[in-house]
């Protein structure tokens, strides 16, 4: 089983629209990992995405929306969460991905990500293969069984405005756009102490 929640309607349609227009026109570059500040641009076979930098009055306003669903995800993961990290604000272009990996949380890597506990996910526009304006196609967020489980994959549905959040220790991947662009916002809530 896979421990994933989703809440639609976080932001609405215009509001999606609006972050579109903004991390398409923002300045911005490659999309690091953690743990390796000092690989800009991240190895390209692990991870091809931009990361915009949006006006600070956006990323107030998303951690604002961040925030007041945590009380949400405590509830549905059984675990007291504190602050949301600084919001990434991402754009994959044709061909762009993540492999699988995990966020955080694992005892193999003793980094900053280790007080991630939350991983979250908001979707801006719709993964559609009819290729109409503002969809892309490819580009699914796909969450991974534990490896001693069944083999479990699990592409999450991409409805813009749609929060996804599950455990940061979860292997998840971002197979490679197809068509089109793809926009998400990510944060990670870090649990308490
Ligand atoms: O864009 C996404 O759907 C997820 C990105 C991701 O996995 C990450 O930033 O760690
Ligand atoms: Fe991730």
């Amino acid at each position: 089983m896979i421990d994933f929640i989703e809440i639609a309607g976080v932001l609405d349609e215009a509001e999606c629209r609006a972050l579109r227009a903004e991390i398409g026109a923002a300045s911005g570059g490659p999309a690091g990992l953690m743990g390796r500040p000092d690989r800009q641009p991240a190895w390209q076979e692990v991870r091809r995405t931009r990361r915009a930098q949006v006006s600070p009055e956006m990323e107030a306003s998303v951690i604002g929306l961040l925030t007041a669903q945590r009380q949400t995800l405590e509830r549905h993961f059984g675990l007291p969460l504190s602050v949301c990290e600084k919001p990434q604000f991402l754009h994959y272009r044709e061909g762009d991905f993540f492999v699988p990996h995990q966020d955080g949380n694992t005892p193999l890597i003793f980094d900053e990500s280790r007080f991630r506990r939350i991983s979250a996910v908001i979707f801006l526009n719709l993964q559609s293969d009819d290729r109409s304006a503002g969809t892309y196609a490819g580009g699914s967020l796909v969450l991974h069984g534990p490896y001693s489980g069944p083999d479990l994959r699990v592409a999450m549905q991409a409805t813009p405005g749609s929060l996804v959040a599950f455990r940061s220790e979860t292997t998840h991947e971002v197979t490679p756009v197809t068509h089109g662009e793809r926009f998400t916002v990510v944060s990670w809530y870090r649990g308490m102490g």
